[in-house]
């Protein structure tokens, strides 16, 4: 378990990091996920002991890691530049950070075949480190890291060079490894897909103040508020007033869907009556001929984007401020729907979630 208290990291007047606190459960894969220059780095940085925190404490299992070098922690670090060796093959590269350990010669081998199957590289050992395709130098890189057996494997960025493809490849695969090894994994990216994707749990970072906790289903579905909502993807705001608040639900007036009751996510900050209702654009559904939905909304199409599998439908509704983003998929031919044509929408009341502005 990694205990990180009221870390701050500063930098003369500027805070890279503003008194950051987060607890990272064992075994657990977890993203720091955030815009560039929000911090995310920084705070990996620290916790593998390359940079000092200003103030605050990072423990690892109890123990405070302040004081602590880079290579006595119980952590290990994956590089975006994977930084491999040129001159060495593979099972050098992998069996470099070993050789401080001074294990016998059949162990060594053991530990470094065993690393290479962990990532699918076995029967490579005798590569040459320039011989190797870039998702290829990848695998190195984690084996390298995987063969010190950390309690924690801190991964920066790791897949940012791979193409599209076998990014997506590789992100199946990452998570299939941390499940295997069971260590925790702590990954910073700046890619919501990939966090969404990888992650048990991910924290949101802006101007280095951690803004969410919470497991990608939470963080997509209820954002804290709107610059999480806008950073996890495409959001619909609406004003809304709040009429009546009971626990963890509220009814509040919108001018376009008129009164609905919603859920209040418990980091809900109130600001007097006013209240910003969210909603996903594929959570909008169209309504087709007579069908008929509990709750609809309706508006005339202002504009369509086609995406080959899905379209996008800019819905101007009467009321609103701004025209609802709307993504349908086109198995009933949402993409042949015209502009200016009338259309009526269908929405879950739980799809429309409440945040601070
Ligand atoms: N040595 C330094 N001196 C001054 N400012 C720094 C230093 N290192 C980092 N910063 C600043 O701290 C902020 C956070 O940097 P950090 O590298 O943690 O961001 P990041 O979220 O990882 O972004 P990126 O995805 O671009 O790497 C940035 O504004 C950066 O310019």
């Amino acid at each position: 378990m990694i205990e990180i208290a009221h870390v701050t990291r500063s930098y003369g007047a500027f805070k890279a990091l503003d008194d950051a606190s987060l607890t990272i459960r064992e075994g657990e894969f977890f993203s720091l996920l955030g815009p560039s220059g929000c911090g995310k780095t920084t705070l990996l940085r620290m916790i593998a002991g390359f940079d000092n925190p200003t103030s605050g404490s990072i423990a690892v299992d109890g123990q405070e890691m302040l004081g602590i070098p880079a290579n006595r922690r119980p952590t290990n670090m994956v590089f975006q530049s994977y930084a491999i060796f040129p001159h060495l093959n593979v099972e050098q590269n992998v069996g470099y950070g070993l050789k401080r350990l001074r294990l016998d010669a059949t162990e060594e081998k053991r530990r470094v075949e065993e690393a290479l199957a962990q990532v699918s590289l076995t029967g490579l050992g005798k590569r040459g480190a320039t011989e190797l395709s870039g998702g290829q130098r990848q695998r190195v890189a984690l084996a390298r890291a995987l063969v010190m057996r950390p309690k924690v494997l801190l991964l920066d960025e790791p897949l940012s060079a791979l193409d599209k493809k076998l990014r997506e490849q590789m992100q199946v695969e990452l998570r299939r490894l941390q499940q295997a090894v069971g260590i925790t994994f702590i990954l910073v990216t700046h890619d919501q897909y990939e966090a969404l994707a990888m992650s048990d749990r991910i924290a949101v970072m802006f101007g280095g103040k951690i803004a969410q906790v919470a497991s990608p289903k939470e963080i997509y579905q209820r954002p804290v508020n709107r610059q999480v909502a806008d950073f996890l993807g495409g959001m619909n705001f609406v004003k809304a007033e709040i009429v009546e608040e009971n626990g963890a639900s509220m009814t509040v007036d919108t001018l376009g869907f008129g009164r609905v009751k919603t859920d209040k996510p418990a980091a809900f900050v109130r600001n007097g009556k006013a209240a910003t209702l969210g909603i996903r654009p594929e959570r909008l559904r169209v309504l087709w001929d007579d069908a008929k939905d509990k709750h609809e909304v309706a508006g005339t199409v202002v504009d369509r984007h086609y995406f080959g599998e899905i379209t996008h439908l800019i819905v101007d509704i009467p009321g609103l401020e701004k025209p609802l983003s709307v993504t349908e998929t086109n198995n009933f031919g949402a993409d042949d729907i015209p502009v200016g044509a009338p259309i009526r929408l269908a929405y879950d009341p739980d799809a429309l979630v409440a945040m601070a502005d």
